[in-house]
């Protein structure tokens, strides 16, 4: 089996073929760093960090890079009104956004440019589009001429003409055509500036991405992802910059997250119903938020309230709480055997269909549907008198597998199970045959901390747990 996913490019769900084996070259546009995250702008983090996740299980090297907007009209005015530099206010909620990503328990990306950090390149490949003849300049500023591009239009599947009706040029603009945007803005009076061929100036948005995914991932990658709203005008825009540069197609697939929503609309800053991650994670523990995120489809508008919070919560401990029975039953009861070969391939089946759940789109609502049905499945086998500690070992093993993918903690307290120690005691009997014995006391130290006594006789070494 292997992994499809819809594309927002053709509409159409597609059978994942990366451009070269086993490797995923993966974007997601980042933050523009003036503010705290709120729970909408998480959601792109969580759910592309669980794409990448899954990726990464099903054996595929991904590299994965995602920018910071640390420069742009809204760091402006966010800096001047809080009396501060423009790189203060970036470097400050750039260190937000890890804390509360972090938290969530999204990976770092293998890279994370910035734009104050990727000038050089910006403009280089903004001189390139003006002498390939894509690209203006006027007073100062440069801009993209859209209709020099024929695909225009064809993420979002508008039509040029479709797109002109009703756009004009404002009092002021120096474009020539509505649908033109800055690759380059003139700096105004004391605003932070780079020196550049139009003069002093900053970039436009949309160039950052085009000359970061050019430059750290090359000319064509294989995902490029990013909220639903950055599909027009942003990413319609950066595919307007790269492929006219290029010549070549800028990504294979396109995904876009559907929103978060309050009362069934967006949650945004400018309608001011946005609830903040680091106020919500002080009320509730960051793995319930993680969780409910990934309990909805990432294309799906996901309503955001205090009750499916609370829900989540509760089918989160649901899980810990039958993973908590199935560990007690293990150390505690005797093997009893039982209809072995049956609970194992039930436990297999919906392992296997975890995977066929999250091959189609990256379903980690169905996929989170199969993890309660395993966990119903092992409360049944727990009523079942005759357990036997091969199955129980699977069961917790698929459980926290299962959990691990999506990065949910199933466990809080580490048991530590027989066959682990087992194998410690054997690494600790070789570390003492090789004189290695800071490595025996070190095994020994582990174990203790995790309750295990261990017992050196002339018969070989016994262990006990400690009551
Ligand atoms: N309500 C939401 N649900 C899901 N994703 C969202 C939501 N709001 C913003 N995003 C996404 O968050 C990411 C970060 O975007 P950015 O920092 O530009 O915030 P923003 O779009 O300015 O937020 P806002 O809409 O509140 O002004 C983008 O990918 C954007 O699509
Ligand atoms: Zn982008």
């Amino acid at each position: 089996m292997s992994i499809h996913l819809y594309n927002s490019l053709t509409r159409k769900k597609e059978k994942l073929v990366p451009l070269q084996e086993g490797k995923i070259k993966m974007y997601v546009c980042g933050p523009t760093v003036y503010n705290n995250i709120h729970i909408g702008n998480a959601r792109p983090a969580i759910v592309f960090d669980m794409v990448r996740r899954y990726l990464e299980y099903r054996g595929y090297d991904v590299f994965f890079v995602s920018n910071f907007t640390d420069v742009d009209d809204k760091i402006i005015k966010a800096a001047r009104e809080l009396k501060e530099e423009v790189p203060k206010v970036a470097e400050r909620f750039i260190h937000a956004y890890f804390q509360d990503t972090e938290a969530l328990g999204v990976k770092k990306a293998d890279l994370h440019p910035r734009v104050t950090e990727t000038m050089p390149d910006i403009i280089q490949f903004i001189e390139a589009l003006i002498q390939k003849g894509y690209a203006y300049e006027a007073e100062g500023d440069v801009y993209f001429s859209t209709k020099s591009f024929k695909e225009y239009g064809k993420l979002s599947s508008q039509s040029i003409h479709e797109l002109l009706s009703g756009a004009r040029v404002e009092i002021g603009e120096k474009k020539q055509d509505p649908l033109d945007f800055a690759l380059w803005k003139q700096a105004k009076e004391g605003e932070i500036s780079w020196d550049s061929p139009w003069g002093k100036g900053r970039p436009g948005w949309h160039i950052e991405c085009s000359a970061m995914v050019k430059k750290y991932l090359g000319d064509t990658i294989d995902i490029h992802a990013g909220g639903q709203d950055l599909a027009f005008p942003h990413h319609e825009n950066e595919i307007a910059q790269s492929e006219a540069l290029n010549g070549q197609e800028m990504a294979k697939y396109w995904m876009h997250n559907g929103y978060i929503q309050i009362n069934n609309e967006k949650m945004s800053k400018s309608l001011g119903n946005f609830v903040l991650v680091k106020d919500i994670i002080k009320k509730h523990r960051p793995e319930v938020v993680r969780f409910f995120m990934l309990q909805a489809h990432y294309r799906s508008p996901l309503n955001f309230n205090e009750e499916l919070l609370e829900s989540a919560k509760n089918g989160l401990e649901r899980i810990q709480s039958t993973t908590d029975n199935l560990k007690h039953r293990l150390a505690h009861s005797a093997d009893l055997g039982g209809e072995k070969e049956e609970w194992a391939e039930k436990v297999k089946e919906h392992k296997a269909d975890f995977i066929k759940e999250m091959d189609d789109d990256f379903n980690s609502a169905n996929g989170i549907s199969v993890l309660f049905d395993l966990v119903k499945e092992a409360n049944k086998y727990l009523q079942e008198q005759q357990s036997s500690k091969e199955v129980l070992q699977f069961f917790i093993h698929t459980i926290r597998d299962i959990g691990a993918v999506l990065d949910i903690p199933i466990e809080t307290e580490e048991e530590i199970m027989d066959a682990e120690i087992e194998t410690l005691i054997q690494e600790r009997i070789e570390a003492r045959k090789n004189r290695n014995f800071s490595r025996a006391d070190e095994i020994r130290d582990m174990l203790k901390e995790k309750g295990i006594i261990l017992e050196d006789t002339p018969q070989g070494t016994r262990w006990k747990r400690e009551q």
